[in-house]
C-alpha cells in the first residue's frame, strides 16, 4: 500500500507544529483573528491535527464536531476562507511538504468549502 501522507511527512510530530504555526498565523491576521476570540484554542488544535491525519490517511481519532456543524454559526465568507486555505498553504510549505502534496491537501481542503462557508 502507498504511504499516506501523513506518514510521508512524519505523523503527528510534524502535522502538530504545522497546525500550531497555522493557528499562530490566523490569529495574527487582522481579517480572521474575530472569528477564534472565544475559542478554546488547545482543544481546537488538537481537533484539527487529528482532523488533517485523517484527511491525509494517518489514524482516524477525530473526534470533532461534523464540520457543517462546527461552522454552521460563524457565517463565514469566501475570501476568509481563501485567506484560512492560503496560510494553511503557508505553513505547510515551511514545513518542508512538497509542491504536489501541498496542492493535493489544498485541493481537499477547497473540497470542504461547502461545508464551511455560509455566505459570498
Ligand atoms: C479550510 C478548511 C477548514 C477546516 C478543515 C476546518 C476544520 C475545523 C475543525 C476540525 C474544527 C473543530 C471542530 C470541533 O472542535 O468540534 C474547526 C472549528 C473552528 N473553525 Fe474551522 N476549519 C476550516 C476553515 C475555517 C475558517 C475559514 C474559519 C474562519 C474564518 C474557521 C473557524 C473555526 C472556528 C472559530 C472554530 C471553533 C468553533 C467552536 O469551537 O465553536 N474554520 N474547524
Amino acid at each position: 500500500m502507498a504511504e499516506s501522507l501523513f506518514d510521508k511527512y512524519g505523523g503527528f510530530d510534524t502535522f502538530t507544529l504545522v497546525v500550531s504555526r497555522f493557528y499562530q498565523k490566523v490569529l495574527d491576521s487582522d481579517e480572521l483573528e474575530h472569528y477564534f476570540r472565544n475559542v478554546n484554542m488547545d482543544n481546537l488544535m488538537a481537533h484539527q491535527t487529528n482532523f488533517i491525519a485523517k484527511a491525509l490517511g494517518g489514524p482516524d481519532a477525530y473526534e470533532g464536531r461534523d464540520l457543517r456543524q462546527a461552522h454552521i454559526n460563524l457565517d463565514i465568507t469566501l475570501p476568509h476562507f481563501l485567506e484560512v486555505a492560503e496560510l494553511l498553504q503557508e505553513s505547510l510549505e515551511e514545513a518542508g511538504v512538497e509542491g504536489d502534496d501541498v496542492e493535493s491537501i489544498i485541493q481537499i481542503v477547497g473540497s470542504l468549502q461547502d461545508q464551511i462557508v455560509m455566505q459570498t
